[in-house]
């Protein structure tokens, strides 16, 4: 059915006497218009993306139409925007029967902190920034409220996977949605672009996935020589941006963090001199936003090492479409949930060069796997390649596993490694140093069955190989051992419950969906 179909554009619109100011249509009709302002749409250009009249919008928005439910739906689409949902709204619950395996291949996504640290980039450009292949995940979405609550202006395109920004010459920082802000960790990459921008600002504490404290004291070590002090008092940082002295600054950075490089690269892309970051993190998003801030001119040397050298322009203009790199740890969470439902799968467009480490340690436990030849991502840059797994006698590693910044194991890849453990024979210890607290959401595969032992706060001692049982189980509150235990449930016969699961989105798009497209049988339910 076409949108012509189901909105004649001649049909006229009913007397104002028969749409009361409360009527459904009505209230329907204001949801339609702030949507589209707040996506920075005009009713004619809404109209264009549902192949309707502009006339025919301006009834939908006076509540003078009537709707069909596949007119709502594809409103909804258009606008990007759930205008409306049946039932009672409440947490999101999986019913998954396991114990299959899965078969076919997969692609990989974007990276969701690629998408993060891009999108607070663009706080830099005056011109346009177009980012193509950007996850549709929460996290996503929270940093876009973020942003559109100071005045950026963000669309997405008709596919719904480039997204266009453009900042104002002002910003209205006393407008922040703090509520968003205070969901995502990422805001704190707002420091780095706001200080060129306001001599004084305030930002909410940043908050995440619950893992324990996360410091964000190297962010302020590192933004120190750009003139920024901040100071933390009831839930809110104030920022004031002072003069600096000198035009060359050489950074060291106390922690190899990622998004602390990157807060150091966003001050430094427009701060006047160069700036040399030493310690910094040569991650696939730091890696990502290099190459973004190199099309908007910025000179940067280094790119894949431990040292960058950053030649600030203080005027970043320009209009740069950028594609953002395939995310290795949603590669790791299909690997896995290959690995341990002993399926042969292949997972395409796996970014090869941030999982070297993961497949060594893999090939020790001896997993089979074949690589295709290697490919480059769509940013021009990093090496991809397609990973075809094979059921295998998995045995437990001789070593511990443990992360490291990159070129080593992912810290975010780390937990996958725990169930991968569980479904080999033999004891494997797990040492995550990093957080305090993502070991202990790991203890919950003892409840599928697993032998799992926390021996302190950051060890786990996995023994297998596991007869996993089906269970019910409340999702941690923390996206990569919440997906674990999804990807255990997989792996047990009989049917699991994952209860409360909405996090998974916040990092996943449509995670169930590509694997039941492989063979999983999951469902979705609400209470
Ligand atoms: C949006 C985003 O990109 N998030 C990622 C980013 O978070 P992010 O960069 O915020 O990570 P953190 O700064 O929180 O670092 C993670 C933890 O590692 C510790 N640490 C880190 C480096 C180091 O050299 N020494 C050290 O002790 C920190 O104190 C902290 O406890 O990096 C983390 C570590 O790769 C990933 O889990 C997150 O997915
Ligand atoms: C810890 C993670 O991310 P964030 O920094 O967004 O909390 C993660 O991706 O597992």
């Amino acid at each position: 059915m076409t949108a012509t179909d189901t909105i004649p554009p001649d049909s006229p619109a009913p007397e104002p006497h028969g749409r009361p100011a409360d009527t459904v249509m009505h209230r329907i009709g204001l949801l339609v218009r702030d949507a589209r302002r707040h996506r920075g749409l005009t009713q004619a250009e809404l109209a264009e993306r549902l192949g309707t009249s502009q006339s025919a919008i301006a009834r939908i928005e006076q509540g003078g139409q009537n709707l069909t439910l596949d007119l709502l739906g594809r409103l909804s689409e258009a606008l990007d925007s759930e205008l409306f949902s049946v039932g009672p709204a409440g947490p999101t619950h999986l019913r998954v029967t396991g114990g299959t395996p899965l078969r076919g291949s997969v692609a990989v996504k974007s990276s969701k902190n690629a998408a993060v640290a891009l999108l607070c980039a663009a706080l830099l450009n005056r011109g346009r920034t177009t980012l193509r292949n950007v996850a549709r995940i929460v996290e996503v979405e929270r940093i876009l409220d973020v942003l559109r609550s100071i005045g950026v202006s963000a669309t997405w395109d008709a596919s719904g996977r480039d997204l266009t920004l453009v900042t104002p010459d002002e910003l209205d920082l006393a407008g922040i949605d703090a509520d968003a802000a205070r969901r995502t960790r990422s805001v704190i990459m707002f420091l780095g672009p706001l200080l060129h921008r306001a001599s004084r600002f305030e930002l909410p504490y940043a908050g995440g996935c619950d893992l324990g404290t996360r410091t964000v004291q190297p962010h302020m070590i590192a933004l120190r020589p750009f003139g920024l002090e901040v100071e933390a008092h009831a839930g809110w940082y104030s920022a004031t941006v002072g003069a600096t002295r000198s035009a060359d600054r050489t950074i060291v950075l106390t922690e190899r963090g990622d998004t602390v490089t990157e807060n150091a690269l966003l001050a430094a892309a427009r701060a006047d001199g160069t700036t040399t970051i030493r310690n910094a993190s040569s991650n696939y998003m730091v890696q990502d936003l290099c190459l973004y801030l190199q099309l908007l001119g910025v000179g940067i040397e280094g790119l894949g090492t431990t040292t960058l050298t950053v030649h600030g322009q203080p005027v970043l203009d320009a209009d740069v479409d950028y594609t953002i790199s395939e995310d290795p740890v949603e590669a790791m969470s299909l690997l896995t949930a290959g690995i341990v439902t002993g399926s042969e799968l292949t997972v395409t467009r796996t970014p090869i060069e941030f999982l070297e480490v993961e497949l060594a340690v893999l090939a020790e436990m001896g997993l089979r796997y074949s690589l295709s030849p290697e490919y480059r991502a769509d940013n021009g840059h990093t090496r991809l390649a397609d990973v075809t797994i094979r059921p295998s006698e998995l045995r437990a590693p001789i070593d511990k596993v443990h992360p490291m910044p990159f070129p080593g194991l992912n810290i975010d890849n780390l937990p996958f490694f725990a169930v991968i453990a569980a479904a080999a024979s033999g004891s494997t210890l797990i040492h995550d140093w990093v957080y305090d607290n993502r070991a202990i959401h790991l203890s919950d595969l003892t409840r599928l069955g697993a032998d799992v032992r926390l021996l302190d706060p950051h060890r786990v001692l996995v023994a297998g190989p596991t007869r996993w049982s089906s269970a019910e189980v409340v999702c941690p509150p923390a996206l990569r051992p919440a997906v674990c235990i999804l990807l255990a449930m997989l792996a047990a016969r009989g049917t699991s419950v994952l209860r409360n699961v909405d996090i998974i989105a916040r990092g996943y798009e449509h995670l169930y969906e590509r694997l039941v497209e492989m063979g999983a049988r999951i469902e979705v339910f609400h209470d």
